[in-house]
């Protein structure tokens, strides 16, 4: 639950940190705008992977299903800035598969959290096999770290690719293949 009061009396103090004014003309709506973002950016925490996940379909063909380039947007939890780019989730079910949409919602509700790219991929990988029981699930992310690109080591245009096998992609590198073509 998002502590709107708290936000806003943190930003006030952030902007002061900075050396600003924070009742200035420009900056005295920012502490109530950010609070609003935040709950928009930061939403993913109210929700659960099993909500969106609980309505399955039954199928007799049990091919690979995938869903590529699903953008998201998620915040990195070491420096508060975001961190962009694309998921692509394969899953082989085991005779239930989920509404198309449901695999986004459940990309996005975990990227509105803080969040590490790596614990991200695997949140989204552990969240189908828990709800779909498939046969096995990959999920890879790519994307970009603006704590890498506008900041530190300032390296625009590099991209952070992880993966998470979970069930028969683990030790399958034939269908590892087949969803890395199917992606390109
Ligand atoms: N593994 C992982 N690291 C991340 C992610 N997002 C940001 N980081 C890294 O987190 C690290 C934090 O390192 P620190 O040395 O504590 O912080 P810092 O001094 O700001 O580091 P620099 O970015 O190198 O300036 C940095 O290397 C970031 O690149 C992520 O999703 N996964
Ligand atoms: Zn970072």
């Amino acid at each position: 639950m998002i502590d709107q009061g708290k936000v806003k009396q943190a930003v006030r103090l952030l902007l002061e940190g900075i050396g600003e004014d924070s009742g200035r003309e420009g900056l005295k709506d920012t502490p109530e705008r950010i609070a609003r973002m935040y709950e928009e950016i930061y939403g993913g925490m109210e929700e659960s992977a099993e909500e969106h996940l609980k309505k399955t379909f039954h199928v007799d063909n049990n091919e690979m299903v995938v869903e590529k380039n699903i953008t998201f947007y998620s915040i990195c939890e070491h420096h508060l800035l975001p961190f962009y780019g694309k998921a692509h989730i394969a899953y082989i079910p085991d005779g239930k598969v989920v509404g198309l949409s449901k695999l986004a919602r459940t990309v996005e509700m975990f990227a509105r959290r803080l969040q590490l790219q790596e614990q991200l991929t695997a949140q989204i990988a552990d969240a189908l096999m828990e709800s779909l029981n498939p046969k096995g699930v990959c999920v890879m992310l790519e994307a970009e770290h603006m704590c890498m690109t506008m900041r530190g080591i300032k390296k625009p245009g590099s991209q952070t690719v992880t993966v998470v096998k979970r069930g028969g992609f683990s030790n399958n590198p034939e269908l590892i293949n087949l969803f890395f073509q199917m992606i390109k």
